[in-house]
């Protein structure tokens, strides 16, 4: 289980942006989390993901509590983590390809990088794997970023409104990786929107975060 537990966090320490909330997505589940703009809910899945440190409260991966964060995680907890955001092209270093950019986190591993499997699965051609991020679209783009993340083959997914950017061809297309690959692998998924249709035929329960 991913679990975050009495966490209050934010930028100022005199104003945190989320106090005392705790959420834990389940292996195999999917979470949905709303909330209007503003309420904290990047905040939060950016503490899951451990690339924020929250001013109190605790992370755990699978009973593990997580001591570091950003830089400090532990990779062995990292890389248990995928995460996926909203603007592909803020997340991607524009100089790399496709295919690097799919490479990158199995490079940094030391593992083989599973390039042209990673990339059937989330329908990308083999001629759109030499063109850098300028050269692709925006879901594109963003299904190479969801190749990325699956690469390690993480157990927990985080999707901080991954979707937003989309059409909703691509956003049903992407969903249906993120479940296939849930059901192959029991991962536990926790999916930000503002789109509560999207979330209700998503998630198997929403938890809203208040102003
Ligand atoms: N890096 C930052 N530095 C300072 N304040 C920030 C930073 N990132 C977010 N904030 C502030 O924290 C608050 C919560 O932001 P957050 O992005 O977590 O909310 P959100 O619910 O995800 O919003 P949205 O739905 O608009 O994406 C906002 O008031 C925002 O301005």
């Amino acid at each position: 289980m991913l679990s975050a537990t009495a966490i209050t966090a934010g930028y100022h320490p005199r104003q945190p942006v989320i106090t005392d909330i705790s959420l834990a997505v389940e292996p195999g589940a999917t979470i949905g989390l709303a909330g209007p703009s503003g309420s904290g809910k990047s905040t939060l899945a950016r503490v899951l993901s451990l690339l924020h440190k929250p001013f109190s409260g605790t992370v755990t991966i699978d009973g593990a509590v997580v001591e570091g964060f950003r830089y400090r995680a532990p990779r062995q907890y990292r890389t248990r983590i995928g995460v996926l955001f909203q603007q592909p092209r803020l997340s991607v270093d524009p100089r790399m390809t496709l295919r690097q950019v799919i490479a990158e986190p199995s490079r940094a591993n030391g593992k083989p990088d599973r390039v042209d499997d990673l990339a059937e699965l989330v329908a990308l051609t083999p001629d759109l794997l030499d063109r850098r991020a300028h050269e692709v679209s925006d879901g594109q783009l963003q299904r190479a970023c969801l190749a990325r993340a699956l690469a390690l083959r993480p157990a927990y997914l985080v999707c901080d409104e991954m979707t937003t950017m989309l059409d909703a061809s691509t956003t049903a297309a992407l969903v249906a990786v993120i479940r296939d690959y849930q059901k192959e692998s029991k991962a536990g998924v926790l999916a930000i929107s503002h789109d509560m249709q999207l979330l209700d035929r998503w998630a198997d329960e929403v938890r809203q975060l208040d102003p």
